[in-house]
């Protein structure tokens, strides 16, 4: 149960609660091939705090306040059952879409990663090709830029790849004026594909301004950089646009959040990029938080954060996926300027 008079655990709380551990990646993803993340053990279930390294503590510490309603606090209510699900393709060759697809069972949405550094127009355009391919006429595929185009190369890039069929453009441009253009140029070209927004919502100071000023047809929502499940809900609430439950590369615990927020919004039309542990080649719960015929079951996500984690995980040990020593005393530092950032009750 949510409780607002809840107080905030201590930086000594939750230091005593934690473990870091050190997951190897099966593919690159956002330029890393392992993830690093501490995991907290507290009273009502496990929760994860691990925002990307480079985030400055300010930014972190909403990470904490959502790993911190997880364990200390609890998630709203669910409405549905089960969660549908989206595979996630990085940006590999086409030569490995059907492997990768293949990972994810019955899911029948894909995002695919397009606009990576280094790689061109066509590399995006074999691997939705691919996708298409792969997934038949009836899949839904999305492309995710992570605002790597300018507005230009993105109505070109989206005009072109419209061919393939495109449910929507997540992110496509970095900045609101940038979305709020193609939004425009798109239309008068007659190209229909929605634009969805995710960085201009989840590392913004003020999320609301996509939908204020018209730059996206839907939203990308994040537990963790939002705050928590609660604060999501508001803040999609206030957004008044369909919006898309994701994951920020989370473990099966992180990805438990997600499954929480996606299972209590009023509205869910889309499927959830709630499947990325797929890409970690190893993960702190046993069985793995995965989607089974295309969804996730609410109760299956409830029981991972509720139960034990794999043999010698424990608050004080990572067992064999504990991150070095070095890597730890980071990790606990950083928690415990982060803890020391919240608002306590
Ligand atoms: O939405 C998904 O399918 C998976 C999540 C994902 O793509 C992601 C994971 C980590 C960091 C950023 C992103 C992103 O959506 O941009
Ligand atoms: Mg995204």
């Amino acid at each position: 149960m949510p409780s607002a008079a809840t107080p905030a655990p201590s930086p000594e709380e939750l230091v005593a609660a934690a473990t870091v551990v050190s997951l190897p990646m099966r593919v690159r993803f956002r330029g890393v091939l392992e993830r690093e993340a501490v995991l907290l053990h507290g009273p009502l279930a496990w929760a994860e705090f691990a925002p990307f390294p480079e985030y400055a503590d300010e930014e972190a510490a909403r990470w904490l306040a959502a790993a911190v309603e997880a364990g200390w606090a609890g998630w709203p209510e669910p409405v549905r059952d089960r969660v549908p699900v989206n595979a996630t393709v990085p940006a590999v060759g086409p030569d490995r879409v059907g492997e990768v697809l293949a990972r994810y069972d019955g899911c029948t949405t894909a995002k695919v990663k397009v606009a990576e550094r280094g790689q061109e127009l066509a590399d995006d355009m074999a691997r939705v090709a691919e996708v298409r391919a792969v997934l038949g006429p009836a899949a839904r595929i999305r492309v995710d830029a992570n605002g790597g185009w300018t507005p230009d190369q993105a109505r070109e890039a989206l005009t072109r790849l419209s061919a393939y069929g495109l449910e929507y453009a997540e992110q496509p441009c970095a900045d609101v004026p940038g979305l709020a253009r193609l939004r425009r140029d798109l239309a008068r070209d007659g190209v229909d594909v929605p634009v969805a927004a995710d960085e201009s919502i989840r590392r913004s100071e003020d999320p609301l301004r996509v939908a204020r000023e018209g730059a996206a047809d839907l939203v990308v929502v994040k537990v963790p950089p939002l705050g928590g499940v609660a604060a999501a809900l508001r803040i999609v609430a206030d957004c008044g646009l369909p919006a898309v439950v994701s994951s920020a590369l989370d473990t099966s615990v992180g990805m438990a959040a997600g499954v929480a927020l996606a299972a209590a919004l009023p509205a869910l039309e889309h499927a959830c990029g709630l499947g990325t542990v797929e890409l970690l080649a190893r993960d702190v719960a046993t069985p793995s938080l995965v989607p089974v015929a295309g969804s996730i079951s609410v109760a299956d996500a409830l029981q991972t954060v509720r139960g034990d984690l794999v043999p010698g995980l424990t608050a004080g040990g990572g067992g064999d996926l504990a991150a070095g020593p070095e890597r730890r005393a980071w990790w606990l530092d950083r928690l415990a300027r982060c803890a020391a950032l919240l608002p306590r009750a």
